[in-house]
């Protein structure tokens, strides 16, 4: 079996260390005899149907966030939403998730178009959600992260999000729901990068790739000892964050 991962945008959306994405994807791939390999998808670049059997699209600033928009607002994007429609997996962090909603309109600046494809919306707000984040997930449990955003997303009524927060700010500080999924597409404000501490999610995403080549049943296990190590350790962090957090605010109301 062969896998060939689509990394958009990965020369200019690409911060707080969203590689560690694709390194982790190569890397529970070829551990299982997978043969796998990763095309870059960048700004002008052809984007062909059936060529990707799973998207990665990292997180990025502003100003990447507006080439990538004007990128995917012709027939490029409409061939990703094909994609997306015939099932291909797509994990979206941050800048990228915000761009698969409806629109992103940032700071002072134009409103970006987004594909549409998440029913949810982003707006910039005066102040930077950064710090650990924990989210519940039904299908995934536990999830932990590192996020920084200015950008409060939104979702509308037929959005699905991916969890609920339980540290941290999530999509928007405010209703407690973090990302959002559409069929085997996810968006996430999860940086961390997310996958090496959260590898059900990547196993996930790698079995609905390879079940778009008639596979089906369960992967083989992966001796995950190091990456349920970095997961409990950035629990503890983030409830540390928490504590020191409450504590702040108490002595803020003195
Ligand atoms: N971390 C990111 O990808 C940032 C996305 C967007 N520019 C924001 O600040 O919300």
């Amino acid at each position: 079996m062969h896998l060939t991962i689509g990394w958009l945008y990965a020369r200019t959306m690409n911060i707080y260390g969203d590689r560690g994405n694709i390194v982790t994807l190569v890397e529970r791939c070829r551990r299982r005899g997978i043969a796998v390999d990763v095309l870059e998808i960048g700004v002008g670049d052809p984007l062909e149907p059936g060529r990707c059997d799973l998207f990665f699209w990292g997180g990025g600033q502003d100003r990447e966030q507006i080439a990538a928009a004007r990128d995917l607002a012709g027939p490029k994007g409409e061939t990703l939403r094909a994609e997306i429609e015939r099932g291909v997996p797509l994990l979206a962090v941050c800048g990228g998730y915000q761009l698969l909603g409806h629109f992103y309109r940032p700071h002072g600046g134009p409103e970006l178009p987004g594909l549409g494809l998440f029913d949810a919306w982003t707006i910039a707000g005066s102040r930077r959600m950064i710090g650990n984040i924990v989210v519940d997930s039904d299908e995934f449990g536990e999830l932990v992260g590192f996020e920084n955003h200015s950008g409060q997303t939104f979702l509308g009524l037929s959005a699905r999000p991916l969890g609920r927060v339980r540290i941290g700010w999530g999509n928007n500080g405010r209703d407690g729901s973090e990302g959002c999924r559409y069929r085997h597409a996810i968006g996430t404000y999860l940086h961390g990068p997310l996958l090496p501490k959260n590898p059900r999610l990547a196993d996930y995403l790698i079995a609905r790739a390879l079940e778009l080549h008639g596979w089906s049943g369960e992967l083989p296990p992966l001796d995950d000892t190091l990456a349920d190590r970095a997961h409990a350790e950035a629990v503890r962090r983030a409830e540390d964050q928490r504590r020191r957090f409450a504590w702040h605010r108490l002595l803020r109301l003195r």
